[in-house]
């Protein structure tokens, strides 16, 4: 039976910007079960990032309710907050945010060193993790010394050390080409299957949203449609092709059409 993993309720989001209020989410009623992988889509300014970021504990909502892995977030103080994400999200953004003067294999291991874990009972992880997303040879590469779309699997490896029940990501591949981008979305796949992370993807990627088996789109803060396709997920042999070969990122787009925005097809 599936279980919910995040349960959304009426959820409102107001800012006072030059003394107007902007309602930004307006009553999102949203139930995600463990193991789903759901795209959010949505013109630019629906509020998907907003949405994002409160059910990631990093904004709070004005109100509604939000309930995570069981636990209702509401009147939290801010270190309980803190203490539930870093206990069950990863997050991975645009872009990445590694520390370039650590190595690959550092920045994985870096929510775990920040928490106070050792190096010794992190290592192990971040370089099974490195290795599945096919960065395995690349732990002592600096974040300046790898790829945009390397980089970012980097960022993915690390979303995961704390192995997390939730992976939030904004925009993941807005900054990488097609290919590139391809290769990251098969990731995506990759570390559900594998690891049964649930995964939350606001993305404007038209191919991606479409590969997705639950699609929720926004507009003006609320959700105008939510469609399970019940689409099996990708072949898994080209997943994990995609996890381990660099060169992956250098494919071909797709005949889908990648790179295509969803944007594009809400005002065709
Ligand atoms: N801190 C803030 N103060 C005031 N307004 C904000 C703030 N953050 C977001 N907004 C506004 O909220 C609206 C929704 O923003 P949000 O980033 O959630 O949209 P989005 O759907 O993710 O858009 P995009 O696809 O362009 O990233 C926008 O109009 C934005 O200007």
């Amino acid at each position: 039976m599936a279980t919910p993993l995040v349960v959304v309720e009426d959820l409102r989001k107001m800012f006072v910007h030059m003394g107007r209020e902007l309602h930004v989410l307006r009553g999102i009623d949203l139930t995600i079960e463990q193991g789903e992988v759901v795209a959010m889509v949505g013109q630019s300014g629906a509020g998907k990032s907003t949405f994002l970021h409160c059910i990631g504990t990093l904004d709070m909502p004005t109100g509604g309710r939000i309930k995570l892995a069981g636990e209702d977030l509401t009147n939290l103080s801010s270190s309980k907050l803190a203490s539930i994400r870093n206990r069950t999200i990863g997050f991975v953004f645009q872009f990445h945010h590694l520390l370039p003067e650590f190595n690959a294999l550092e920045n994985v291991m870096m929510p775990g060193l920040i928490q106070g874990r050792s190096r010794k009972e992190l290592e192990p992880m971040a370089r099974t993790l490195l290795s599945e997303v096919g960065l395995g040879e690349r732990g002592t590469h600096r974040p300046g010394e790898l790829s945009g779309g390397e980089q970012q699997r980097v960022a993915l490896a690390r979303a995961l050390v704390l192995s997390p029940k939730l992976i939030l990501a904004d925009e993941p591949t807005g900054n990488l080409d097609t290919g590139t981008s391809e290769a990251m979305h098969q990731l995506f796949f990759e570390v559900n299957r594998k690891h049964g992370t649930t995964i939350v993807v606001v993305t404007h990627n038209l191919a991606f949203a479409q590969s997705m088996p639950r699609v929720v789109r926004m507009r003006d803060g609320r959700i105008e449609a939510d469609e399970r396709r019940g689409a099996s997920l990708p072949d898994a042999s080209t997943a994990a092709a995609a996890s381990v070969a660099p060169a992956a990122e250098g494919a071909p787009a797709s005949s889908r059409g990648a790179g295509a925005t969803v944007d594009a097809a809400d005002n065709p």
